[in-house]
C-alpha cells in the first residue's frame, strides 16, 4: 500500500535550488561537542601499570569464550572481528576506519564489547594510533582507559544527526587521520551500526573516497553487515545524501525558514478499521512546535491538513505520526526527519491541482518545491509508506 502526503509550506527565506548564490560561509557549530585528547590520564594507574591489567584480563568474564555466543547473537549479522584470539564486534570499513560496538562494562560488557577487550586491542594493534569517536548521546564511559583519546558527537538511536553536527566530525576524522598515516579512528555507538553508518558514510564522502551516498552506504553496508543492511533507516540515509549534496555542489549550510501550511495525506494509513484519530506532532531541535489530532472517519482515503496559524520551521524537522484510539494509549505509526535547506523537488502542477481544490484557494505559487520520504512504519502490518510533502 503506498502512502502519499503532501505538506504545503511558504514564505520560504531562500532555496537550495539557488545554489552557489546561496552560499553563506560556514556556521556549522558542533553541538555538545567534546573532545578530549592527548592528556595522560590523572586518575588510576599509569598506563605501564595497567598494561599488567591487561594480561590478567584473559582471565576476566568478559574475554571467556563462553559469552562469545552471547555477544553473536546480540551482534546479529554485524560482521564481528575474529583474529589473534579477539572476537569483537568490530569491522574495518577501511584501512584507517573502524565500526565497533558500544564499549561496555560490567554486565553489559558480558554481551557486548567488554571495554576492556576492545583497549587491549587498540593497543595491541594500533598503540599510539587511535582515537574513538563516540556517537552515543544516551550513555558514556570512562575515557581514561583510552588516554582519553575520545571525541564526543553524540545523537538519539534511530536518528539522524543534527546536519551541524557532521562537517565538524569529519574534519575532526579527517585532521587525525592526515596527522599520521599509522592513526585509525574507531567509530561506535550503542550497535555500531546504524548511527556509526551515518557518520562513517559522510566521512567517507568527506575524504573524498566516495562521490555519492549510494555509493558510500553500498561500502559500509558490505563492509559491516553478512546482510549488506548496515544505515537502514531512511531518514538517517537521507542525511547521508543531504551531506553528499553539501560536498558536490560546493555548499555551506545554512538554516532555511519555511512556513508550515497544510498538509496532505493519501491515502491515510487503515488502523482501527479505517477510522479513529491521527495525531502528528512536529519538532525543531527536540522542541514540540506544533500538534494537532484528527478525526478519521470510516471509509476517508485522504486527508488534508490545513494550518490555522503557519507555523514557522527551520533546519532539522522531525515528524511523528501516531494512531490515537480512543480510550486507549497512543502508539506510533512512524516518523521521519528533513532539513528545511534540502527541500528542492518540483512540484508537479496536478499536485498543486489536488491541493488547491482541496482547499478551495486559488493557486498562485508556482514555484513550488516537494520533499519524497519513505518510512517503514513501526507497526508491521502498515508496511513501508510512501510519503511526498508539498512545500509551496
Ligand atoms: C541469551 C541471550 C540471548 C540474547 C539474544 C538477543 C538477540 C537480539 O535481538 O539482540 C539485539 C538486541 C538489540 O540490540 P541493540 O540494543 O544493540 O540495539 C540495536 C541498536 O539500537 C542499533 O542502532 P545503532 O546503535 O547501531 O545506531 C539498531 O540499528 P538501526 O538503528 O540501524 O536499526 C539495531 O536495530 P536492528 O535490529 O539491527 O535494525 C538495534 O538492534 O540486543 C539486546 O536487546 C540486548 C540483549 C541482552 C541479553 C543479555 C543476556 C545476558
Amino acid at each position: 500500500m503506498l502512502f502519499f502526503m503532501g505538506v504545503c509550506l511558504s514564505c520560504r527565506k531562500s532555496r537550495l535550488s539557488s545554489e552557489k548564490s546561496e552560499q553563506i560561509s560556514a556556521s556549522a557549530t558542533p553541538l555538545h561537542v567534546s573532545v578530549e585528547e592527548q592528556e595522560e590520564p590523572k586518575l588510576g594507574p599509569s598506563f605501564e601499570d595497567q598494561d599488567s591489567g591487561y594480561t590478567r584480563m584473559a582471565n576476566t568474564i568478559s574475554n571467556m569464550r563462553m559469552t562469545n555466543p552471547i555477544k553473536e547473537m546480540v551482534s546479529k549479522r554485524r560482521i564481528r572481528l575474529k583474529q589473534d584470539g579477539f572476537n569483537l564486534d568490530l569491522t574495518y570499513i577501511m584501512d584507517n576506519v573502524i565500526a565497533m560496538g558500544f564499549p561496555a562494562e560490567k554486565l553489559e560488557g558480558v554481551y557486548r564489547n567488554h571495554i576492556d577487550d576492545v583497549v587491549k586491542f587498540l593497543e595491541e594493534k594500533h598503540k599510539d594510533h587511535y582515537k574513538i569517536y563516540n556517537l552515543c548521546s544516551e550513555r558514556k564511559y570512562d575515557i581514561n582507559k583510552f588516554r582519553k583519546m575520545v571525541a564526543t558527537y553524540p545523537f538519539d538511536d534511530h536518528n539522524p544527526p543534527k546536519i551541524e553536527l557532521i562537517k565538524p566530525f569529519c574534519a575532526d576524522v579527517h585532521e587525525w587521520l592526515s596527522k599520521d598515516k599509522r592513526n585509525v579512528a574507531a567509530v561506535h555507538c550503542k550497535a555500531g551500526k546504524g548511527r556509526t553508518g551515518v557518520m562513517i558514510c559522510c566521512y567517507l564522502l568527506h575524504g573524498k573516497y566516495f562521490s555519492t551516498a549510494d555509493e558510500a552506504l553500498k561500502h559500509y553496508d558490505g563492509m559491516r553487515t553478512r546482510d549488506k543492511k548496515g544505515v537502514t533507516i531512511p531518514s538517517q540515509k537521507r542525511y547521508v545524501g543531504y551531506y553528499a549534496t553539501l560536498i558536490q555542489k560546493n555548499l555551506n549550510y545554512t538554516p532555511v525558514t519555511l512556513l508550515l501550511k497544510e498538509i496532505h495525506l493519501e491515502p491515510l494509513p487503515a488502523c482501527n478499521g479505517g477510522q479513529g484519530c491521527l495525531q502528528f506532532v512536529v519538532s525543531q531541535s527536540s522542541t514540540k512546535v506544533h500538534s494537532q489530532v484528527y478525526e478519521v472517519k470510516k471509509g476517508t482515503t485522504s486527508m488534508l491538513i490545513r494550518i490555522d496559524r503557519y507555523v514557522p520551521l527551520q533546519g532539522d524537522i522531525k515528524v511523528e505520526f501516531f494512531n490515537k484510539p480512543k480510550l486507549m494509549r497512543k502508539e506510533k505509526l512512524f516518523q521521519f526527519w528533513f532539513n528545511t535547506f534540502f527541500v528542492t523537488e518540483e512540484v508537479s502542477p496536478a499536485e498543486l491541482g489536488t491541493s488547491d481544490k482541496a482547499s478551495g484557494s486559488k493557486v498562485t505559487d508556482r514555484s513550488a518545491r516537494a520533499i519524497s520520504c519513505a518510512e517503514p512504519s513501526r507497526v508491521p502490518a502498515l508496511g513501508m509508506k510512501q510519503t511526498r510533502f508539498v512545500f509551496c
